[in-house]
């Protein structure tokens, strides 16, 4: 599938401007839930000078877990080292992370599901007992060593719980599921980006662009670079609802915050499906597009904003859709409704 504006995902250039990245928990817009607990946990373990609790952050990319981890190893005062589940090959990867570390360090594992199962085993005794079981030596020489580790915090980012072992995601003290953001909290997000840029934008853009975001703040970010380039253009002095709206339609981002890739998903079903259901693997034959790329990030978002719904017969486009393709929505015999939802 070719890049895409409106998908999650991280790429290089939004890690260009790091500096949309909030760097204190008090600058940190949203997860009203995740943050006051954090705050409680963090206040704590500082009091009592001990490291936190390792903490799991579970969610859809592009919504803070890797902001909220680095967040707290600065409210905590320590240092603070990234790395993520494919990069550490070798047991032996780990346990040369693990004896670097300085007492109460926030160690933090991104794409943690995807940890090699002889890395992750080393991690247990890590997590619980602050230990390293080395095993030095091979066949009968072997013998195996116990090495104490400082008390550090793992910090572990996942984008689906159900993809972690049972052993691992119990070892997580404190487990935090982070949600889409609302539309305020997207609005405050890309004011507050563009003062950071150094653009001017009046409330009914910002209101625009955050519309769009899918929920996301990396998107929101991403959306706000873009505008900025046509305001730029434009030699407007701030973005406004119409500048915004200009470059988003431009951008073949529609008000719902569909790309082309979203309407000609939806099309397809209502115009050769007559709606559906039609089974995914028809519809990524149609699309000319692998099935695991339509699962995991075409349909997420259409499913969430109820524009189709996934039945054990295929996919089915909504009432909402018809409406927002501006297409007469068919009769469909009652035996075409769905029975219930697949759900994911
Ligand atoms: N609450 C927030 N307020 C402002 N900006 C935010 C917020 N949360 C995230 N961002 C911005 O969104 C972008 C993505 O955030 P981050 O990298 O933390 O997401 P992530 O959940 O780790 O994504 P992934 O699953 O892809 O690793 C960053 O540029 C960050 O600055
Ligand atoms: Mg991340």
């Amino acid at each position: 599938m070719a890049p895409r504006l409106m998908t999650a995902d991280s790429r290089p250039e939004d890690e260009a401007d790091a500096t949309l990245r909030p760097q204190r928990l008090a600058d940190f817009v949203g997860q009203a839930q995740a943050r006051s607990n954090l705050e409680v946990f963090i206040k704590a373990a500082r009091a009592r000078g001990e490291a936190l609790d390792h903490v799991l952050f579970v969610g859809p990319p592009g919504l803070g877990k890797t902001t909220l981890a680095q967040i707290m190893a600065k409210e905590m005062g320590v240092g603070f080292r990234s790395t993520s589940g494919p990069v550490i090959a070798k047991a032996g990867d780990l346990a040369a992370i693990l004896t670097n570390l300085e007492e109460r360090d926030v160690l933090f594992i991104d794409e943690i599901h995807r940890l090699a199962p002889q890395v992750e085993e080393i991690l247990y005794p890590a997590m619980e007992d602050y230990e390293l079981d080395l095993v030095i030596g091979e066949g009968p020489a072997a013998r195996s060593v116990k090495i104490s580790l400082p008390k550090f915090t793992l910090v572990g980012a996942t984008t689906r719980s159900g993809l972690l072992t049972t052993p691992l995601r119990d070892r997580f003290g404190i487990p935090v599921r982070l949600v889409f953001y609302t539309l305020e909290e997207l609005e405050y997000i890309v004011t507050r980006g563009a003062r950071v840029l150094g653009i001017g934008i009046v409330p009914e853009g910002a209101r625009e662009i955050a519309r769009r975001a899918r929920g996301t703040p990396r998107i929101a970010g991403r959306l706000l670079r873009r505008v900025r380039d046509f305001a730029l253009v434009e030699e407007a002095d701030a973005i406004d609802r119409k500048i915004a709206d200009k470059a988003l339609m431009a951008l073949d981002v529609d008000a719902a915050g569909l790309d082309a890739m979203d309407r000609r998903y939806l099309k397809v079903i209502a115009d050769h499906y007559g709606g559906g259901p039609v089974g995914v693997e028809t519809l990524a034959a149609a699309l000319s597009e692998p099935r695991d790329a339509i699962e995991e990030i075409v349909e997420p978002y259409l499913v969430q904003q109820g524009f189709v719904q996934r039945t054990p017969r295929g996919r089915m486009l909504t009432s909402g859709a018809f409406r927002h393709l501006g297409i007469a929505e068919p009769q469909r015999p009652p035996s075409a409704l769905p029975l219930f939802d697949e759900g994911d």
